[in-house]
């Protein structure tokens, strides 16, 4: 049940922010501190235009509603990083994924599969909006490096260091006899980092520490960072890994887009985020290795996998 009388999820505000500023080291700490406490904040972010994201998301109905066979045609090395379509155990959602989304090519390549005659617009559109969305990403990124002390290891986790997956879901209602179904399983993501925006529906139910479901109630410009395994190990433990779900009441389909960001490479934990206090809880592990381990093996979905994957 998700409780009435709940606690909100912390917002931010992440515009206007130049780097070295005072609101800059203030926000350093409120976004650290909403990351640990919570795994996720809601950040108000006027750097994707209210237009560019009205337009994404009224894209989304015509690009689901292209025949399967199409849309089977989105696949990756990875299984969980192309199209993902119904099953009995997840009837209501179907999911795409564009990789390495900040570069135009890939999206092209995606664009090139759904429409065979090309659609520009569409590749511009996401390409663009994608990029938008990053910044967020490396601003808060860069704000957490920074708050520990180890911003001189940020060089090595910007955006030539992670790859970036955009992934695209459609819900739809469930069944007049059917209410309160769970979507999606309660998990924690396998990125470094997510941030996941949506339509007007909402659906999304972050689980607080104390094992409360809290309903995100999405503000205008706002999009919910979450920090997912590969950051919760990095930061050996400190931050947290938010277990979440996707719960659709309504009668309206529901859309949400999410980019996850991925470390090229190895994961390590900074020296100085080690200390008695907090003993090394993790080994260096290659973030790709992770995620392919549990495609093939999906014993966990949530915080146990990657602990099983690389903790000490
Ligand atoms: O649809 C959402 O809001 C969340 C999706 C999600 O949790 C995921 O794709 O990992
Ligand atoms: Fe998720």
């Amino acid at each position: 049940m998700v409780s009435s009388s709940q606690p909100k999820l912390p917002v931010i505000n992440m515009d206007d922010l130049k780097p070295g500023s005072e609101s800059w080291i203030l926000r350093c700490q409120e976004v650290t501190h909403a990351l640990e406490q919570y795994g996720c904040f809601m950040a108000v972010y006027g750097g994707v235009s209210k237009e560019l994201n009205k337009e994404v998301f009224e894209s989304l109905e015509p690009l689901f509603d292209l025949p399967i066979e199409t849309k089977i045609k989105n696949t990756s090395d990875l299984r969980v990083f192309g199209y993902l379509g119904p099953t009995h155990t997840r009837p209501l959602f179907q999911s795409m994924g564009i990789e390495n989304v900040t570069s135009l090519d890939h999206v092209q390549h995606f664009a090139n599969l759904m429409w065979p005659s090309g659609n520009h617009s569409f590749s511009e559109m996401i390409h663009c909006y994608a990029n938008q969305v990053s910044e967020l990403e490396n601003m808060v990124t860069q704000m957490v490096f920074q708050s520990y002390g180890v911003e001189k290891y940020y060089e090595s986790y910007n955006k030539s260091s992670m790859t970036y997956l955009l992934r695209l879901n459609k819900y739809i209602p469930p069944n007049a006899n059917e209410s309160n179904v769970a979507t999606t399983a309660i998990h924690t993501d396998r990125s470094f980092l997510s941030i996941l925006s949506q339509n007007q529906v909402k659906g999304l139910e972050v689980q607080t520490r104390d094992d409360k479901w809290l309903s995100v109630e999405f503000l205008p410009s706002s999009f919910i960072v979450m920090a997912a395994d590969g950051f919760m190990a990095w930061s050996n433990g400190r931050l947290r890994s938010a277990p979440h779900r996707v719960t659709m009441n309504g009668q309206e389909d529901r859309y949400s887009i999410g980019l996850f960001t991925f470390k090229k490479g190895v994961i390590e934990i900074p020296e100085e985020l080690v200390d008695e206090e907090h003993p090394s809880r993790f080994k260096p592990f290659n973030h790709f290795e992770f995620v392919d381990h549990m495609c093939k093996s999906p014993l966990y979905i949530d915080e146990r996998a990657i602990k099983l994957f690389c903790g000490i």
